[in-house]
């Protein structure tokens, strides 16, 4: 119980809810041992009535005073349990979704590193699957056990009260009953988890074979693709079958040990009945009831405990990704100002996870409003100094400095709100083409958003879908060609009108036309701004300030255009060679 412990703060946001739900629980299970009671008072009134010593009036008024007891304290008890499942019930509803906003604060807080070492699907049960076995007992285990045990005190005092004896041999199947349900409860969980992993497995496959239909048809693979999905489905079937095997002893289960209770209290109550033990037959018909009443919250007992395991299991798993630390955080609280000068001393870096040292010692600086431009061999370490210049990732060694303080020293939000950043495979979201540019500034106005498409150069593309900038994308909506992507992924990034521009080979989808076009329009919104620029292209470095070339991590060369090309180096050999292949075109 150590891990659901994580629980409690919310127990103790929603105490008065708990609290009424226990209190209405306790009363509507009072209501509800009322019947037993007034059951042998029937069965007393019946005998007397027999035996002649009542008369019939008043047969008829005890006869009618019961009924009246136990249609109303049904009716009663009905009436509370519907609002102990509303208090109950709904506190863990509520919980559920605090732990659910709790974790996705988390996700959002976590790094990059976080994202490469946990799969989505790892994620995303974490999320969904545990959060809902933690709910059940928030919610279903604490109902169903201030049940058990309220059912359970009040009906054995009354019991006791009743033939001590009769009580003892009367309960004697329940433990069993309760370790049998137990024991199956937890086999059932065991195959329903495996029934869930084949259920992802297929719907894992099926997506993907979906999203990759062009290259499945293109291979003509079709029949390899269909068998493989009767394989899987077939090693699926074949787990639910299991599964309903262990389920189909459930009931049956049940039903034989409350039938062996009621015949011991049959067999039992009738003999001490005959030896005058027991006063009357009502006391019989009065145990039966009881017994019938605490099958099920025994049974329950078998079912918590499994369900208190799970949810404690599941709840490691979330703690485990709740504990963890963010490995960028923010420790500036006061905000701090951001320009553009940007400057790396000596700064190397190396990825944790595959130990690929993608920095060696890189020193260069920007000011405030020019142009970077980077390239270099794919693979020599472009993208990862702009994943720095946002502080994606922490550096090993060296500096970098942005308004000649260290980076880790300025305000994290600050730093990325004055940033605007394109990366090399544009991202857009399954929404529409107006919200995924104005995703760079919430409450950027219409002529805001076609404004930064026109600088973008995709108005026009945009305005040729008939719903314009209300154009759906993604899945269900049109999909857009490469270059359109990135030139959306452009307009969300200028609209932002940031400090800092970053464009990582962001125009490699579009056409050296589209590419003129958009660099001319860029140079004009990039005024004032300091821009970074990955590229394999001269023709969008050639403006810039400042160019570097790297190579295996280091910087080779550095220059403008103008002097590197007249340097023998990499910069040199790709303007000849682009040039030429310009000409021969
Ligand atoms: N997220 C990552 N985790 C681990 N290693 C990485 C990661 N990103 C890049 N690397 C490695 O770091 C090195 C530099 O990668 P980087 O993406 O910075 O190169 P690049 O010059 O931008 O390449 P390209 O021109 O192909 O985009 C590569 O060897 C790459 O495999």
């Amino acid at each position: 119980m150590k891990e659901l412990q994580h629980l409690n703060k919310y127990f103790l946001k929603y105490k008065t809810n708990l609290i009424a739900g226990v209190i209405i629980t306790i009363i509507a299970r009072m209501f509800l041992l009322f019947t037993p009671r007034y059951v042998k008072k029937v069965f007393i009134v019946i005998e007397q009535y027999f035996a002649n010593s009542i008369s019939t009036e008043v047969f008829k008024a005890e006869l009618l005073e019961a009924i009246i007891y136990i249609v109303g304290a049904a009716f009663i008890g009905g009436v509370l349990t519907f609002f102990m499942r509303q208090y109950i019930i709904n506190v863990s509803r509520y919980i559920e979704f605090d732990l659910k906003n709790e974790i996705y604060e988390q996700y959002q807080k976590l790094s990059l590193n976080f994202y490469k070492k946990n799969r989505t699907g790892d994620l995303m049960n974490r999320i969904s699957e545990d959060v809902s076995r933690v709910r059940m007992y928030a919610g279903p285990a604490i109902m169903y056990s201030i049940n058990t045990i309220t059912l359970f005190v009040i009906a054995l005092i009354y019991m006791f009260k009743e033939s001590p004896s009769l009580t003892l041999y009367t309960i004697m199947p329940l433990p069993i009953l309760s370790v049998v349900i137990y024991k199956l409860s937890k086999e059932i969980h065991k195959r329903s988890t495996i029934v869930q992993e084949y259920l992802s497995k297929l719907s894992s496959f099926t997506q993907e074979s979906f999203s990759g239909i062009s290259v499945i048809k293109a291979y003509g693979i079709e029949t390899q693709t269909a068998l493989n999905f009767e394989t899987l489905a077939a090693e699926s079937k074949e787990k639910q079958i299991s599964l309903a095997r262990v389920q189909a002893w459930f009931f049956p289960m049940m039903v034989l040990l409350i039938g062996a209770s009621n015949l011991i209290v049959i067999y039992i109550g009738g003999m001490q009945y005959i030896n005058g033990e027991i006063e009357s037959l009502g006391t019989i018909a009065e145990f039966i009831i009881y017994v019938n009443l605490l099958t099920w919250p025994v049974a329950t007992v078998g079912w918590v405990t499994s369900i208190v395991q799970q949810a404690e299991a599941s709840q490691k798993r979330i703690n485990h990704f709740l504990k963890i630390e963010p490995e960028i955080k923010n420790t500036v609280e006061a905000e701090t100002e951001i320009n553009g000068n940007i400057t790396f001393k000596n700064v190397s870096f190396t990825y944790d996870d595959t130990n690929i040292q993608a920095l060696n010692n890189v020193s260069f600086d920007i000011k405030e409003g020019e142009t970077l431009a980077i390239l270099g061999k794919t693979g020599s370490g472009k993208s990862t100094i702009l994943d720095l210049i946002g502080r994606l990732y922490d550096i090993d060694s060296g500096s970098i400095l942005i308004n000649n303080k260290e980076i880790s020293q300025l305000n994290l939000n600050n730093l990325r709100d004055n940033m605007g950043y394109v990366p090399q495979e544009a991202f857009l979201f399954s929404d529409s083409l107006k919200n995924n540019i104005k995703f760079g500034k919430e409450n950027a106005t219409d002529e805001e958003v076609i404004q930064a498409a026109k600088n973008a150069q995709v108005h026009k593309n945009i305005t040729k879908f008939s719903k314009g900038y209300d154009t759906i994308l993604g899945e269900r909506g049109i999909t857009l060609s490469g270059g359109q992507k990135q030139r959306v992924s452009i307009a969300r990034a200028i609209i932002k009108s940031p400090k800092i521009l970053l464009f990582d080979d962001c125009l490699s989808a579009v056409d050296t036309e589209t590419e003129e076009k958009i660099l001319k329009s860029l140079y004009k919104i990039t005024q004032g701004k300091t821009t970074v620029i990955v590229s394999h292209r001269v023709s969008s470095a050639k403006n810039a300030d400042k160019i570097i070339i790297l190579d295996e991590g280091k910087i080779v060369q550095q220059g403008t255009h103008d002097t590197l090309i007249e340097t023998e180096g990499y910069y040199k050999h790709l303007y000849l060679k682009q040039l030429s292949e310009t000409s021969s075109k």
